[in-house]
């Protein structure tokens, strides 16, 4: 039977850590970090995720500040709103939560952003860096996912990964980062996707199977390989009769794929609670390397 990587209890750690170091910024007279989102529409999911990130910084003694656009503004009024945010000296990082309506260029959005206040490590420079392991923001999933290996302790080295899903903020980054020279690194990384002709082929052989699609229950425990590391990336919110009328399911059989595992992380719990407190990783980040807080 797996043992549970806890998401959750992990990111409560960074985040006390994190709370030390602000009180000691504070405590020498300096201002405190400050983190915006901005929010565009009405999703459920994106409302709540930027709620969860405005608490975390009240959480950690953070700054923070909301903007709300409607899901009708306009490519050029985000874009002044984030031209705005690159020149003001009282903002260390600040994101644009994902996904963006339609009219919306995402693309040109993050292009916007300057890099040194990209916290979400989604700007090309900032990828490229990462790529490169130059020091740079990382994006919060998979720097979530890798320091959860590392405080566990789940060996990487001369391992076979296999990641399901080739996103620009979750598997193709997580694909760099595992194959990387440092730790937790130096895996071999296969990258799978919608055209892959039989999954399974890989995930059976895997050491350590990231799945980021979702697809609830996908991976099913036949077809992982016993012992294996299973990290969970998906949230989906299927409807259901609840109070709150969804759950939320992984990308993984969590029954199924726990009997044969030897480590796992749950849904909820595991990665999404990481990906919050790596973005709080990354703004402090931001904000010691700024040049406006001397
Ligand atoms: N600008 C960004 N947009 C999006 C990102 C991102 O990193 N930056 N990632 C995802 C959503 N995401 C962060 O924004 C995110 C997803 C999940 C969680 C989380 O805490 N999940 C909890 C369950 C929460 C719930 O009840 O729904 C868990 O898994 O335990 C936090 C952040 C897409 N957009």
């Amino acid at each position: 039977m797996a043992e549970i990587l806890d998401g959750l209890k992990v990111s409560k750690e960074i985040k006390a850590e994190i709370k030390v170091e602000v009180e000691k910024i504070l405590e020498s007279k300096r201002r405190a970090p400050h983190l915006v989102a901005i929010l565009v529409g009405n999703n459920g999911a994106s409302k709540a995720y930027v709620n969860s990130k405005v608490k975390d910084c009240e959480e950690v003694g953070f700054q923070s500040s909301l903007i709300k656009f409607p899901s009708t503004v306009s490519e050029s009024e985000l874009l002044e709103k984030i031209d705005e945010l690159n020149k003001s000296k009282a903002v260390d990082g600040f994101i644009v939560q994902l996904p963006l309506p339609d009219q919306i260029d995402q693309e040109k959005i993050i292009n916007a952003i300057d890099p040194r206040k990209d916290v979400d490590g989604f700007h090309p420079e900032n990828f490229g860096k990462m790529a490169l392991e130059m020091d740079t923001f990382l994006p919060a999933t998979p720097f979530g996912i890798l320091t959860l290996l590392e405080r566990y302790n789940i060996e990487t080295k001369g391992k076979d990964c296999v990641i399901i899903g080739r996103s620009k903020i979750v598997g193709r980054p997580m694909s760099i980062l595992m194959g990387r020279k440092d730790f937790p690194g130096n895996s071999t990384v296969t990258l799978t996707h919608s055209y892959t002709k039989d999954i399974e082929e890989y995930t059976k052989k895997a050491d350590i199977v990231i799945t980021a699609l979702g697809d609830p229950h996908f991976l099913k425990g036949d077809m992982i390989k016993e012992g294996a590391v299973i990290i969970d990336v998906g949230i989906t919110r299927v409807d259901n009769d609840s109070p709150k009328g969804y759950y939320l399911a992984g990308d993984v059989d969590f029954d199924s794929c726990a009997a044969k595992a030897s480590w796992i992380t749950p849904v909820p719990g595991g990665v999404g609670p990481m990906t919050r407190a790596m973005l709080m990783k990354n703004t402090i980040i931001a904000y010691k390397t700024s040049v406006y807080n001397d």
